[in-house]
């Protein structure tokens, strides 16, 4: 769909950076002025900003905005890809509901051809805005409320790593934690986590290294815990703030943890041994983990941190041939998928997907008849594989032609470690 009548799409540079703030303020409402933002590291990837504006002679203010940050090794099942990661998505409420942001997500995608990206990724401000699109919830995300001193089931090694609690300093740490992110990419045993977006880009980095005062919703600034063996290599850190509160029962402090990654099993215990024995607090929360984060089955009481399941990222395949043989398979496999896009035509076909256990895959068109059918919405849901085939299949929303096909597809797609990213952007 073309940009509606009266208005263009326009490349935004960084000079507009105003405009983008106003805009921006107008969709999200953050109450953080103009002003303060503009002092803000913003992470903006300007070289792919874009931006609908009323289509007169004069650049005017924005009515829509999006942008694309341009990941070059963005985890999938057994690979690291190219994906361009949809962001700051918004549009001005004097112009709403009126096709800007279906003109937005066609530019996106094309964008995303011009640039040898076969999938698009993005996490939802509104879970009903991007399924529409052909984006499917590839990867929920786990919330837990800890309390303090909860029993975690041993783990060999972990009192002998060494511990330090300090104030954060990017100088000293933003290296140190990246590379500890991006290695839990890879791990256990070269497996990976599809879905562990690191913070490719400088912007990014240097965004999510700062820690403005402004953004801190009154906690304390930010602290790191850093995990090293006898050696002194890092292991494992968690970034945190602590927020007291104090009742006529003594002081009841929360721990808000914004990242907990370790790289070891020892290293996760003693890093979560840490956290749940702060000083002066009752509860650890943490939003965003991975629905099998190894927190989950160290703890002896799950229930009693009050686990909270919901969507973290969606995934759009936007060139299915290339995204689905850039992945590897967990089985052999051998199957015809009918697939509609009413998006993107040229995936909208019949294509055979055939793999080796742990392989890539070949993927061609055939006149074959299909197996299963399904929409690319729900191939995406399953291309991280967290969310099977058999469980769409069981929703209604995968087809399966030819019975008996659905176990060995399934657990084609499916990966021995869940999809997870762990912030937000
Ligand atoms: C990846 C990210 O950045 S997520 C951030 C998204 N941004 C926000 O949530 C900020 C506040 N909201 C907004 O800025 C806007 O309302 C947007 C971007 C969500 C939608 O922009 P619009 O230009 O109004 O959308 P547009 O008119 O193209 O609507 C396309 C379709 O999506 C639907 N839609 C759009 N927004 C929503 C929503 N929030 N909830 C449900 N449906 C929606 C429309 O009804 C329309 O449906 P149709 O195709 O059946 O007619």
């Amino acid at each position: 769909m073309p940009v509606p009548a009266q208005y263009r799409l326009v490349t935004v540079p960084e000079t507009r950076v105003a405009d983008v703030l106003r805009l921006d303020l107008w969709a999200f409402a953050s109450g953080i002025p103009l002003e303060t933002q503009l002092e803000l590291p913003l992470g903006l990837p300007w070289e792919r900003s874009y931006g609908v504006e009323r289509d007169v002679e004069e650049p005017g203010e924005l009515a829509g905005f999006h942008a694309a940050y341009p990941l070059r090794a963005y985890p999938v099942p057994g690979a690291e890809v190219p994906c361009g990661w949809l962001t700051w998505v918004g549009v001005h409420p004097g112009h709403r509901r009126r096709g800007i942001l279906r003109a937005m997500i066609e530019h996106h995608f094309a964008d995303l051809a011009a640039h040898g990206e076969a999938i698009s990724g993005l996490m939802a401000a509104e879970t009903a805005i991007y399924g529409r699109f052909g984006y499917g919830m590839a990867a929920p995300q786990l919330s837990l409320s800890i309390p303090r001193g909860a029993a975690l089931r041993p783990v060999a090694g972990s009192a002998d790593l060494e511990v330090t609690v300090e104030e954060w300093d990017a100088a000293a740490h933003g290296d140190l934690c990246a590379g500890i992110h991006s290695g839990y990419a890879r791990v256990p045993d070269g497996l990976g986590r599809p879905g562990w977006a690191t913070r490719e880009t400088p912007g990014l980095r240097g965004w999510w290294d700062a820690d403005p005062k402004d953004l801190r919703a009154g906690k304390e600034n930010r602290r790191v815990v850093i995990v090293r063996d006898a050696a002194g290599t890092p292991l494992a850190y968690a970034t945190f703030r602590r927020e007291l509160k104090w009742t006529r029962g003594g002081s009841d402090g929360t721990v808000s943890v914004r990242e907990a990654v370790a790289l070891t099993p020892a290293a996760a215990h003693r890093l979560w041994s840490v956290l749940l024995d702060l000083d002066l607090t009752s509860t650890v929360r943490v939003e965003t983990l991975p629905v099998d984060d190894p927190i989950v089955t160290l703890l002896a009481d799950l229930r009693g941190a009050q686990p909270d399941y919901q969507d973290n990222t969606w995934l759009r395949i936007v060139d299915l041939p290339a995204a689905l043989a850039q992945r590897r398979y967990a089985t052999d496999v051998d199957v015809v998928l009918e697939v509609t896009d009413a998006i993107i035509p040229s995936n909208a076909a019949t294509w055979r997907v055939r793999a080796a256990a742990w392989d890539h895959a070949v993927v061609e068109r055939t006149d074959a008849a299909p197996d299963l059918a399904l929409d690319i919405r729900e191939l995406s849901t399953a291309h991280l594989g967290s969310i099977s085939l058999a469980s769409l299949a069981q929703a209604g929303l995968v087809e399966v032609r030819t019975p008996g096909i659905l176990p060995t597809a399934s657990a084609a797609w499916r990966w021995p470690i869940a999809a997870g990213a762990n912030w937000i952007f």
